[in-house]
């Protein structure tokens, strides 16, 4: 796009009459694209499923949170709590923003391209690493919580209902969330309140991510590999396959399941955990023939608290989270080296 300040869009790009190839700015060096994952063995490698109609106070749910956490820093819950409808709702708000509405209208909201996770819609998640290979997506992102830093006037006005379904999956899906980091708590025989105390005031943010299909999906990569910054991350997709997360050096993709909600461990839990539990290295590859969407609400410490581990000897420095996110947004993910780096 040539206004000035304003975002350089994938789907601006994708659009473009020349399809047959990705701008340079897009290709991943060698060893970061995307291979074929192997089928073979396929049904070893599925990510845990946990029902969370399960008594929350069974021992069962505990051990199986513990082998999730442990396992794979990642897992689907289902019987949720959060009504299906609201997760459809909030697909089809996506769509309906990303495929229907004029580009001129979607760049009313554009976030401020300078500043690192402004609120709007927007394309590069960094700011400061030049050099780094771009995204295939775009993104809109909503500040939801605290409620001082929502305002739904941000947010796009069409269709009718759409700041009214944000705040009512935010606060849902917040409730969600606190519960999970209960269970993580008393998962390692924490008080269930542990988590959310060190956390203090809660932050949630929600990213509503397209990618249009790619013309070179096996030279780019949705999304980089990264692990999420902050406490937990609850994503739901829609049928279209594309998240992979890493498991014992191997890549898995997680399979879209439109009723269930998949928990994503951030680095603050693996920092509180002292290490038990590893936060969730991941990446989105993109397809050739269809766009896919995704919605991402992640629950942070403000940036004043200072995260410690809960257990000894401490494996981790402790951090303050401010300071976290910027080197984060500095240096740029590159899968786990900002976590990597507080290590003892
Ligand atoms: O789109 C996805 O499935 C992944 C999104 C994600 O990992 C993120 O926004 O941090
Ligand atoms: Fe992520």
């Amino acid at each position: 796009m040539e206004f000035s300040g304003a975002p350089i869009l994938v789907q601006s790009i994708a659009q473009q009459d020349v399809k047959s190839v990705v701008p340079p700015q897009y290709i991943q060096p060698p060893e970061n694209r995307p291979i074929k994952p192997s089928t073979e063995n396929a049904t070893d490698h599925q990510i845990p499923t946990l029902d969370l109609a399960t008594d929350s106070d069974s021992n069962l749910l505990r051990d199986e949170i513990r082998r999730a956490c442990t396992d794979w820093g990642a897992f689907h819950v289902v019987n949720h709590g959060v009504p299906i409808s609201l997760l459809d709702e909030i697909r089809k708000l996506g769509s309906f923003f990303f495929e229907d509405l004029p580009m001129a209208e979607r760049l009313r909201y554009a976030c401020d391209s300078n500043s690192p996770a402004s609120e709007g819609y927007g394309s590069r998640m960094l700011v400061a690493a030049n050099d780094s290979v771009l995204d295939w997506r775009d993104y809109f992102d909503h500040h939801t919580f605290p409620l001082s830093r929502r305002l739904p006037s941000k947010w796009p006005h069409f269709p009718s209902n759409y700041r009214e379904v944000v705040e009512e999956y935010s606060d849902q899906i917040k409730l969600l969330a606190q519960k999970i980091l209960g269970l993580i708590s008393t998962s390692l025989g924490l008080s269930s309140s542990f988590i959310e105390d060190a956390m203090g005031e809660l932050y949630q943010n929600i990213t509503i991510s397209y990618y249009p299909s790619c013309p070179q999906p096996e030279l780019t990569l949705g999304l980089q590999s990264h692990s999420d910054m902050g406490f937990i991350t609850l994503l739901i997709q829609d049928n279209v396959a594309g998240l992979q997360v890493s498991k014992d050096g191997e890549w898995v993709t997680v399979d879209p399941v439109s009723h269930a909600i998949l928990v994503i461990l951030g680095d603050q839990t693996e920092i509180i955990t002292n290490g038990i539990y590893k936060s969730s290295q991941h990446r989105a590859i993109t397809n050739a023939s269809k766009p896919r969407l995704s919605v991402a609400a992640f629950h942070d410490p403000a940036k004043t608290t200072t995260v410690t581990p809960a257990f000894k000897p401490q494996r981790y420095h402790q951090v303050l989270y401010g300071d976290y996110v910027s080197s984060w947004y500095t240096k740029g993910p590159n899968g786990k080296r900002n976590i990597d780096a507080l290590l003892i």
